[in-house]
């Protein structure tokens, strides 16, 4: 699907030009309602209400003209679930408790009218409090939910909950990943939402596009000169994009088991990186152009080779007791990926992603071709690489060979740094989903997944992912703690990446 298809809302203040300006929030006008919905959960406690408490301290949710409200099945209070929260705010007492001030509870089912007429209720008292004018008040659904209770709650929205946008408001729906658990499934669960509300009006997120350092990639490669002509098959030798996590699936067992680390993290979260690095430039920063190129270079990629991945799973995952005992799902993958374009060919993408490994990272790692006619006899020490570590400590640094300090005419590797932490002092970095959020309030859609993009992710895991659940695949056991299966860096060196030996990058201190 083109751009041309993709109706773009009337009162959407940033989405069609370049960067969004501070001052154009002060055209929304409308009072504005945030729903949470299975605001009991996981998720709305942990990161939802936090990041929207973010926003309210930064200044972006105005408390006389937004409300928060909570949904979900649990009968609890507006104050048992400002208490079930309240510790993951912040320590500032008196802002935090004007915050939770902000939230109301509804309970309800997710399937059945009385709870939603019961919402609509009242956010349309608060809408009514605030004198919002019919049809400029917004309503951002966020569904804090298991995928399987999408269909009925956006159709319960639609039939309940919706305002009146006559007046420039809006209804938008936040969407959780994973999207579906492979393409018929995806596209099932699309076109069901799909027949509710228009593209414009869905916001599919992965929160690894609102990560500082992921979001920084377009600038970084289409800003720089340096990088304009290297950025290719003729400089770069591959490409790594590498999760670790250090420990293992935390009380997530049951979910995880269902879906495991390909769906968990490499099709969406890695995947979207692969997109940013790979595309090719956008005629413009308008999201539909962004994710345009996104699609083609998701619908260059060749289908995954039976040689080109391995799987893990980790020593005394199968002892959770909401795992099977038996389950094949893997809690590790390296899969290589090959673009079948004028840019990548060749080129092996890297995509490695592992529970209960031996550190807790996230990073980007392009690897340099040797240089040519190597007359300082260097090679052997390393190539060049440009890393860029999204987490922890966001940083970008240039491996390179330099002439060791001295009266010896040797070379050592060294780097160009930049450390976010040293380089930009006291700047809070903010945190995905509070990016997120305020892009959602803000109709800015770049940063969330289309659903042609979403279509194509799935078009190239899906015959992968039908193999492991028909128990084609057996994944390797690895130590939790170790660097998952030797198979895998096995598989690194054959795809042609060339480790480094004996230097380790150190982080800057203050
Ligand atoms: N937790 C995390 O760190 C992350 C989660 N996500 C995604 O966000 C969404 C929510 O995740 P999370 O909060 O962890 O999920 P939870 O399992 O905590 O579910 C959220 C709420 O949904 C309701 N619920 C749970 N299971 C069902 C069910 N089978 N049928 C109907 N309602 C149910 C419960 O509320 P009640 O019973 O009160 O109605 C629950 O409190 C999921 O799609 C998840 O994949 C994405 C990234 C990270
Ligand atoms: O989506 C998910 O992401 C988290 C990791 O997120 P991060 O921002 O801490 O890197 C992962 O733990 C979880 O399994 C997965 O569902």
């Amino acid at each position: 699907m083109g751009s041309g298809q993709w109706m773009v809302e009337r009162r959407s203040s940033f989405g069609n030009d370049s960067f969004p300006k501070e001052h154009e929030t002060a055209s929304e006008s409308g009072c504005l309602s945030i729903i949470v919905l299975g605001a009991s959960g996981d998720l709305a406690k942990k990161k939802t209400f936090p990041a929207l408490y973010h926003l309210y301290r930064q200044g972006f949710l105005d408390s006389n003209e937004v409300h928060i409200f909570g949904y979900a099945r649990t009968k609890i209070s507006d104050d048992d679930l400002r208490d079930r929260i309240r510790g993951y705010l912040g320590k500032d007492a008196e802002h935090v408790s004007k915050f939770l001030q902000l939230i109301k509870y509804v309970s309800g089912s997710y399937d059945s009218e009385d709870g939603f007429q019961l919402l609509d209720k009242e956010i349309s008292q608060h809408e009514e409090s605030k004198n919002s004018s019919e049809g400029s008040s917004r309503r951002l659904f966020y569904l804090a939910l298991p995928p399987s209770v999408y269909p009925p709650v956006c159709r319960m929205i639609k039939k309940c909950c919706m305002n009146n946008s006559d007046l420039g408001g809006w209804t938008r729906i936040v969407i959780e990943k994973p999207f579906g658990k492979d393409l018929e499934s995806a596209e099932n669960l699309s076109a069901q939402i799909g027949e509710l509300f228009e593209e414009a009006q869905l916001y599919r997120i992965d929160h690894y596009l609102g990560k500082e350092l992921v979001q920084n990639l377009l600038v970084l490669r289409f800003a720089n000169r340096f990088f304009l002509p290297l950025w290719n098959r003729d400089n770069i030798a591959n490409v790594q994009i590498v999760f670790r996590e250090d420990f293992g699936t935390e009380g997530r067992g049951g979910y995880f088991d269902e879906y495991g680390i390909i769906r968990d993290i490499i099709q969406n979260h890695l995947l979207q990186v692969l997109c940013l690095v790979a595309m090719e430039k956008p005629v413009s920063l308008k999201p539909e152009h962004i994710r345009d190129e996104k699609v083609k270079v998701l619908q260059s990629v060749l289908p995954i080779q039976d040689n080109e991945f391995v799987l893990g799973q980790y020593e005394g995952y199968r002892d959770d007791p909401t795992v099977p005992d038996q389950s094949n799902t893997p809690t590790f993958a390296t899969v290589v990926l090959r673009i079948h374009n004028e840019r990548w060919e060749g080129v092996p993408f890297i995509l490695k992603a592992g529970k209960a490994l031996n550190s807790r990272k996230a990073e980007i790692r392009v690897q340099f071709k040797d240089v040519p006619g190597d007359i300082f006899k260097c090679q052997k020490q390393g190539r060049n690489e440009f890393v860029i570590r999204l987490q922890p400590l966001e940083a970008m640094y240039m491996k390179l060979t330099v002439k060791q300090p001295g009266l010896e005419m040797s070379t050592v590797q060294s780097e160009l740094d930049l450390s976010y932490m040293q380089r930009y002092q006291g700047v809070p970095i903010p945190e995905a989903y509070e990016r997120l959020i305020l892009d959602t309030i803000r109709g800015d859609q770049q940063h969330f997944v289309r659903r042609d993009e979403l279509k194509a992710a799935w078009e190239i895991f899906t015959p992968l992912l039908h193999r492991i659940d028909n128990g084609e695949m057996k994944p390797k056991e690895y130590q939790p703690g170790s660097r998952g299966p030797v198979e895998a860096d096995e598989l690194l060196a054959k795809v042609g990446y060339v480790q480094t030996h004996g230097y380790i990058w150190i982080p800057p201190t203050l």
